[in-house]
C-alpha cells in the first residue's frame, strides 16, 4: 500500500507546479535571475535555515524511535556542516556582512513559514512537524533532478543547483519521506488529516518563499 506522503505528494501537486515553473526558478536556471534577488533570497534564507536547524533538535527530543531521532540530530548536524558552509561562502562572494543581516528583518513569508512549523510542534505533534519539515527536502531535490539536466550558467546559481541534486541529499530526502510514511501508518485518521494539512502549508510557504524573494516582500506598506 503506498504511504500517506504518496497522497500529500498529489494533494500538493498544484503548488508544486507552480513552485517549478516559478520565475524565480526559471531565471535561476537561465541565468537571468538578477544577483540582487537571489541576494534576497540568501538572507531570508538564512533565517529560515537556523530556525530548520533548531526544529530538528526540538523535534528529535519528542520522538522515541531511536532511528528517527538519530537522523533529524545528525540532519542538523549536517545542516551546519553542509548547506550552511555553502551559505558561508555565498554570503562572502557577495559581500553579504553580519552588519547587513542585521539591517535586515526576516520578511512575511520567511517568518510565517517558521511560525507553521513551530506551530506544528508546539500545538500539534512530531509527527505533524516532521510532515512539515518534509517539502524543504522534497521539493528541493525535485527542483535540484529537474535543473541538473542543464545547469546553470552562473556559476553562484549552478553551485546552488547542484547542492540539491547530490546522491547524499537525495537519500536524505528518501530517508525524511519514510519517517513520515512510518508516522502516518501509525496515526488515526484525524492526524493523518492534519499531517496532510501540514504539508500542503509547507508546500504554500515553499512556493511563495520564491515569491517573496521575487517581489522583494517587505513589512512596509
Ligand atoms: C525555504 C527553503 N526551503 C528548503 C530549503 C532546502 N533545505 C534547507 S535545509 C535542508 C535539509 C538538508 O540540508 C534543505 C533541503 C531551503 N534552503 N530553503
Amino acid at each position: 500500500m503506498p504511504g500517506i506522503t504518496t497522497e500529500m505528494r498529489k494533494v500538493a501537486d498544484n503548488l508544486w507546479t507552480k513552485s517549478f515553473n516559478h520565475p524565480f526558478i526559471k531565471k535561476l536556471a537561465d541565468g537571468s535571475l538578477p544577483m540582487d534577488t537571489f541576494r534576497y533570497y540568501l538572507k531570508q534564507d538564512n533565517y529560515y535555515l537556523k530556525n530548520f536547524g533548531e526544529l530538528h533538535y526540538k523535534i528529535a527530543n519528542q520522538v522515541d524511535d531511536e532511528q528517527t531521532k538519530r537522523f533529524l540530530i545528525d540532519g542538523a548536524q549536517g545542516l551546519n556542516e553542509g548547506e550552511n558552509e555553502i551559505r558561508r561562502e555565498f554570503f562572502s562572494k557577495l559581500e553579504i556582512t553580519a552588519n547587513e543581516m542585521k539591517d535586515t528583518p526576516i520578511a512575511p513569508n520567511a517568518y510565517s513559514y517558521v511560525s507553521h512549523m513551530y506551530h506544528e510542534l508546539n500545538e500539534g505533534t512530531a509527527a505533524r512537524a516532521c510532515t512539515a519539515l518534509l517539502p524543504c527536502y522534497w521539493l528541493y531535490n525535485e527542483i535540484g533532478k529537474q535543473l541538473i539536466a542543464n545547469g546553470s550558467p552562473v556559476d553562484l546559481y549552478q553551485q546552488f543547483i547542484e547542492t540539491y541534486d547530490s546522491p547524499e541529499f537525495t537519500d536524505s530526502t528518501n530517508k525524511m519521506i519514510e519517517i513520515v510514511d512510518n508516522f502516518g501508518a501509525n496515526a488515526d485518521v484525524n492526524e493523518q488529516q492534519e499531517m496532510i494539512t501540514a504539508f500542503v502549508r509547507s508546500s504554500y510557504y515553499e512556493l511563495n518563499f520564491w515569491e517573496m524573494a521575487y517581489s522583494n516582500e517587505s513589512w512596509r506598506a
